[in-house]
């Protein structure tokens, strides 16, 4: 049906290096299947790490009711860091090879289908995180998952068959390092090879890192894995693909608001996949219902 009222300007955000789908014609795709009786489109392209999030601050200055951001998991952190606190909503046209966040959100991962659920536009307001004052929407993490997304940041392949090899490559030498997390007025030590804070449930590709996960409840998903061998890895892993991971007396999970970790050595990290750097000591805080966005969820999930 088609909007009686003049339509609002929608700002397409596209990191022309994300993905694995690089011969889809975006611009083509705009034009075929956006609703220009809703959507007034624009299309920008990013020109370097970080510039999305500039774009997208430009765009809700200048009055943008939508911003999309066409890529991967990357591309949606730097777009969304740049709406929150703005009255621009995120929009996401997955072109990734993990789309951790579009997935939560139950957008469809055909770009037409994502397309038509721009146009139905229904606005949602989810929960973000930051992990050391870097946002995330999607997980962040400490440990192993820290060390793949330092790997994988330096690796030209992309997709999951090379996120799984270079995972496997990896463990071989990971060591695991003694933490004490601090949690809902609890301290645990342990030698932990995985900490992971989840807001979605999933890092992407459907890999459940926390099944239960909530984007609307104000609260976190913690998944604590401890020092684990490699037939526990491989365990684990079958947890990730098919959403078990709560039930592997593995992994030890808590939710709340904030938490922090002190490491003995310095660990890497990430958030939504990106690898942020080495440090020792993280917070964790959750804000509740800090941006809008264009979504398939239901009305109070
Ligand atoms: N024009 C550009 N040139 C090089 N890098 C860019 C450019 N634009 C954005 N980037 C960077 O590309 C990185 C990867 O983007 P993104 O995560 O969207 O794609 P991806 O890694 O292919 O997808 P996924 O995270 O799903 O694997 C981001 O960290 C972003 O900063």
């Amino acid at each position: 049906m088609e909007s009686t009222s003049a339509p609002e300007k929608a700002c397409f955000i596209l990191n022309p290096k994300s993905g694995v789908r690089s011969t889809v014609s975006v611009p083509d795709l705009i034009s075929n299947h956006l609703d220009t009786s809703r959507w007034k489109p624009e299309i920008l392209l990013t020109e370097r790490a970080g510039h999305a999030t500039e774009l997208a601050q430009k765009a809700a200055a200048n009055g943008a009711r939508l911003v999309v951001a066409v890529g991967g998991d990357g591309t949606v952190n730097e777009v969304a860091r740049g709406l929150k606190g703005t009255s621009s909503a995120l929009g996401i046209l997955p072109k990734g090879s993990g789309n951790g966040l579009a997935r939560h959100l139950g957008i469809p991962l055909a770009l037409p289908q994502a397309l038509a659920l721009l146009n139905q536009a229904s606005f949602h307001y989810i929960d973000s995180c930051t992990i050391n004052d870097h946002p995330f929407f999607c997980t962040a993490g400490i440990g192993f998952d820290g060390l793949v997304s330092s790997v994988f940041a330096q690796s030209t392949k992309r997709g999951l068959s090379s996120y799984v090899q270079l995972v496997v490559r990896e463990f071989r030498s990971f060591k695991s390092e003694e933490a004490t997390v601090r949690i809902n007025g609890r301290e645990l030590t342990s030698d932990f090879f995985v900490v992971a804070f989840a807001n979605a449930s999933q890092y992407g590709n459907n890999a459940y890192i926390a099944p239960m996960a909530n984007i609307q409840d104000g609260l976190m998903d913690v998944c604590l894995i401890r020092h684990v061998g490699v037939a526990e890895a491989i365990q684990l892993g079958y947890g990730l693909m098919t959403k078990q991971i709560a039930h592997s007396s593995l992994a030890e999970f808590h939710t709340c608001a904030t938490v922090s970790v002190q490491s003995k050595e310095p660990q890497y990290f990430h958030a939504d996949g990106e690898f942020m750097g080495q440090a020792k000591e993280f917070e964790v805080k959750m804000f509740p219902k800090s941006l809008e966005v264009v979504a398939a969820l239901a009305p109070k999930s």
